[in-house]
């Protein structure tokens, strides 16, 4: 067994894995990161049997308590975010400025469920019978399990590791294997907010064996996961075959709407953000833009120059505006999609290519394809790459229903300058989060974040609406 210096964290000790992985940047392949720590099946239930022995002390720790620990983590997180965002960068492959900018997000999420920590409140009621009281309050719900993805390195491990601390559960953190960097530097500085062992433990490994031990572990009480809608259905399964809660975030095939009356501009820098953005790697990224057809031949004039001018390269270099892909299999399918659009009948009128620059990197030139339909397979799946496909339409009502015609329901954006129109989609838009003249990619921290139909499962994650996935309700009657 090698001894890395990113070991896993289990009941308060820093623990060697049976194995390593290495940590390899996207931009620059022969730029090793580092190597972190692999757990097995058996390390896992450790750091689970960990988290179950924490459980009943902490979930009687009080607000003030859970408050400092929060406030001391989030504060850190926000002093170092330059070399955070750094190393996130570094490993994930979104562009300096995006990748400081998540850390930021996630020191002010800390910062936000601090103050969650020490709002906890329930209700008193009368009852129908004489004499007697009720309450209704909210407890911990005990073992939490959170797996995540690899496209938002350190917001997404803490909006779900903040609420669950916030609201006295014990945690055991699975990340990404593609990027341990952020999860690990995470960790290191909640091993030192004052938790008690136990409370809080990572660990490192593939999600066939770490992420597995999770869902079949009768302990963990809920799991909370984000990434496929294939593994997204395996946890679903796991948690409801033995009654444990369950969140799940899978994704989006994002719409970003633009009527007659929309600002050119502005349509143009929404769906440049929302579809290329992060290269695309976002489960909120528009990709299928519905434009009516006043604006069409205008839009896509500005909008193939815009996408040609992108400035694709190393995400720490000054000036790149598109990181590279994240890994080589994240190409491929990117790739895959790319050809199947172009068999499909969609005209490709900008990008689409990959890139060979100065440093061995994952680089793709940002795909824009016109006249598509939304019937193609590559307007259905998610591509979770920098691939966008304008689909005509005829009216506002067509567009609509162009826009509410997928399986998913993230989020759902709309570009014009008509009040009514923009009310109508508010209400009518079959999804989880609505965008008017701006991207559909880029939340604010402290407001329900989750969608409809095949994106997601369970409660909304993040704001206070967190804390209906974080506790249990209790209802008790009393006679004095
Ligand atoms: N909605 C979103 O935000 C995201 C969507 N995606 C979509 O998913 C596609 C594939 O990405 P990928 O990272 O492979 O997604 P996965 O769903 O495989 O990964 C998400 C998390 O689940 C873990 N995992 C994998 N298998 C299991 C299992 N059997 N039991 C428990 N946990 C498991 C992964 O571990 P590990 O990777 O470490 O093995 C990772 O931590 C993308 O192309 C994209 O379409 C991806 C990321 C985010
Ligand atoms: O768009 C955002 O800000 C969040 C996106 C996200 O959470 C995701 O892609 O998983």
């Amino acid at each position: 067994m090698s001894q890395t210096s990113h070991a896993n964290f289990i009941a308060g000790q820093w623990l060697q894995g049976s194995g390593e992985r290495a940590n390899i940047n996207p931009s620059d392949t022969n730029d090793l990161v580092g190597h972190y720590a692999q757990a097995d099946a058996p390390q896992t239930e450790r750091a689970i049997a960990a988290a179950h022995a924490a459980a009943p002390g902490w979930a009687m720790s009080t607000p003030q308590q859970r408050a400092d620990a929060l406030d001391r983590i989030g504060s850190e997180i926000l002093a170092r975010k330059d070399e955070l965002g750094e190393l996130l960068s570094r490993e994930e492959g979104k562009t300096r400025p995006e990748g400081v900018g998540e850390v930021a997000r996630a020191g002010a999420i800390f910062k936000f469920f601090a103050q969650e920590a020490l709002r906890q409140c329930g209700d008193k009621l009368a009852s129908v019978r004489p004499g007697v009281e009720i309450e209704v309050t909210r407890e911990p719900v005990g073992v939490v399990g959170l797996i995540t993805p690899w496209n938002f390195p350190i917001a997404i491990p803490a909006w779900k590791i903040a609420p669950a601390l916030a609201f006295g559960n014990t945690v055991v953190f699975k990340p990404a294997e593609l990027v341990p960097g952020s999860a690990w530097a995470l960790a290191e500085i909640i091993s030192r907010s004052g938790l008690p062992d136990g409370v809080f433990n990572l660990v490192m490994g593939p999600g066939s064996v770490v992420g597995q031990a999770l869902l079949n572990d009768a302990r963990v009480q809920a799991l909370s996961f984000t990434g496929s809608v294939g593994t997204g259905q395996r946890v679903a399964q796991a948690a409801v075959m033995r009654g444990a809660k369950f969140q799940l975030e899978m994704g989006g095939k994002n719409p970003q709407v633009v009527l007659d009356d929309a600002d050119l501009a502005t349509a143009v820098n929404c769906i440049i953000q929302g579809a290329f953005y992060s290269t695309g790697q976002r489960c909120t990224a528009a990709s299928r833009i519905i434009v009516t057809k006043g604006i069409y031949p205008k839009l896509l004039e500005a909008l193939t120059q815009a996408t040609r001018e992108l400035r694709v390269g190393h995400a720490l270099e000054a000036g790149t505006q598109i990181g590279p892909v994240v890994d080589e299999s994240q190409l491929a399918q990117d790739l895959r999609y790319i050809a199947l659009a172009k068999a499909e009948g969609a005209r490709l009128v900008a990008g689409g290519d990959t890139l060979t620059l100065a440093q061995p990197g994952h680089y793709l030139q940002p795909a824009l394809f016109a006249d598509c339909d939304n019937a193609m397979q590559h307007c259905r799946d998610e591509i979770f790459g920098p691939v966008a496909s304008l689909i005509p339409a005829d009216n506002y009502e067509h567009a609509l229903a162009l826009a509410n015609d997928t399986p998913f329901g993230l989020a759902s954006g709309i570009c014009t300058s008509s009040l009514k129109h923009a009310s109508h989609f508010k209400r009518h838009a079959q999804a989880g989060m609505v965008m008017v003249n701006l991207p559909t990619a880029g939340v604010d921290y402290h407001v329900p974040f989750g969608g409809r139909k095949g994106s997601s499962m369970g409660p909304r994650e993040q704001g206070s609406y967190a804390a209906e996935f974080y506790t249990t309700v209790k209802t008790s009657y009393l006679c004095p």
